[in-house]
């Protein structure tokens, strides 16, 4: 067993990609985390986390001593072993990134649901060259009042002038020249219309301004209002691009019944209520009141959309085990009989599932396949918890059809899947 201690370096030979961008490296017997190397390469590697004894270490690619001929030149100067925890695929030519992150989509399904499938992973339309797409910017404010970024995992600020990955009006706004002191962070937001805005955090968060965003999908096309500080797809072309993909995905039918959950301000919920009429049905479910309240008015026209307020496994009256988004760190869900909430039918002919990071967990997804609909969305942020969730489903009697895998944000290891659903009829 190796024992080595943070800050010692070795020569190693860099393997496979791994679930969260790092490539997977091994010293006598011991497996190390690389990032910033490229599978194939020889590197030299600084441990940064980590001692003797433990299971895994993680490392960071200080030299590369033979380079793969898919590695750049990060177009970022704050890109790079030891600096901005952001991006951590700058070095990688944008083609590959969107390789590595579909192996690590086959992988992770592979390993967890037993699945073997080809993924291709697109870029999502407008995207150019994997720079200026992030209309959202949560930047972190040092003691002396300037704006920057958290290096990788750590709580120390690098100084930055620019952010690459940014749009222009969010670096526009000034806000890296700034004098922030008393924040803890600085939230930028370039909406689709009106001017950038910047949001002091958490010092008057409760004072959010809502801003308007546009989606122009072909399934849908109209403006959303949304808090600065609530949820919206970063990279301008992806709100549309999902949707296109679910719609497509569900083939919605006039008179159908739907439930959207994870619903945020109701972008899928009101291109299903387009598709299935009034009189079809659209049931939705969010955890956050200010979203809820927005989404509330985003929906007014279609008042066949029934906007339930709650954590999604309570409203069906299942407790998921594991963490959940939001709650103390550690901490664990309860257990306990709960009672469906009076809004749940007893079945539903299509669902959208978008859950944050952690995934629905198999409760949910058991309740979402005990209304037995014909067709199920599932929107991915995670390609770990896509594979766990897909594993239920199957368990369940559902087949995984078509998978789409986006390139919503270039530069990083993140990658965004829609995943579709039939039951299985065999
Ligand atoms: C990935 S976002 C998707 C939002 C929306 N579908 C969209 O595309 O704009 C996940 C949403 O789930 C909400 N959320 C997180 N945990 C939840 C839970 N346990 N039950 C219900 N909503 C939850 C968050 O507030 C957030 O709005």
């Amino acid at each position: 067993m190796s024992d080595l201690a943070i800050g010692d370096e070795v020569e190693v030979e860099a393997g496979p990609i791994a679930h969260g961008g790092f490539v997977v490296a091994r010293h006598e017997g011991r497996v190390l985390f690389v990032r910033h190397a490229l599978p194939g390469e020889r590197v030299r590697a600084r441990i940064t986390e980590g001692g003797p004894g433990v299971r895994f270490q993680r490392a960071d690619a200080i030299e590369v001593l033979d380079a793969s001929s898919s590695r750049v030149t990060p177009p970022c100067p704050y890109a790079g072993p030891g600096l901005c925890g952001g991006c951590d695929f700058q070095h990688v030519a944008l083609d590959e990134q969107r390789r590595l992150k579909a192996a690590v989509v086959e992988e992770q399904l592979r390993r967890l649901a037993h699945i073997e499938r080809d993924v291709v992973v697109e870029p999502v339309p407008g995207d150019t060259g994997g720079l200026r797409w992030r209309s959202r910017t949560e930047f972190a404010v040092g003691p002396d009042g300037r704006a920057g970024m958290r290096r990788h995992r750590s709580h120390d600020l690098l100084a930055i002038d620019d952010c690459l990955i940014a749009s222009e009006r969010v670096v526009e706004t000034g806000v890296l020249q700034g004098n922030w002191l008393g924040e803890k962070a600085v939230d930028v937001v370039a909406p689709s219309e009106g001017p950038a805005v910047i949001v002091r955090v958490p010092t008057d968060e409760a004072d959010a301004p809502v801003v308007t965003e546009t989606v122009a999908a072909q399934a849908l096309s109209r403006d959303f209002d949304v808090s600065a500080r609530g949820f919206w797809q970063v990279h301008p072309g992806a709100a549309a691009t999902f949707v296109d993909a679910v719609i497509d995905g569900l083939r919605p039918q006039p008179g159908e019944r739907c439930l959207d959950l994870y619903a945020g301000v109701g972008v899928f919920a009101s291109a299903l209520a387009q598709a299935v009429g009034e009189n079809g049905q659209v049931i939705a479910i969010e955890s956050d009141a200010t979203a809820v309240a927005q989404a509330r008015l985003n929906v007014e026209s279609t008042p066949w959309v029934n906007y339930v307020q709650g954590r999604v496994d309570h409203v069906f009256g299942v407790e998921s085990t594991g963490r959940v988004a939001g709650s103390r760190k550690g901490g664990r869900r309860r257990s306990g009989p709960r009672r469906p909430n009076s809004a749940m039918p007893p079945s539903a002919d299509l669902v959208v599932l978008d859950p944050p990071r952690t995934g629905a967990g198999k409760a949910v997804i058991g309740a979402v396949a005990a209304l037995a609909p014909r067709v199920l969305a599932y929107v991915a942020c995670d390609p770990a918890a896509l594979a766990r969730d897909t594993a239920y489903l199957v368990e369940r009697g559902y087949a995984l059809g078509s998978l789409r895998a986006f390139d919503a944000f270039p530069m990083t290891h993140h990658i965004e899947c829609v995943a579709i659903f039939e039951r299985d009829e065999t």
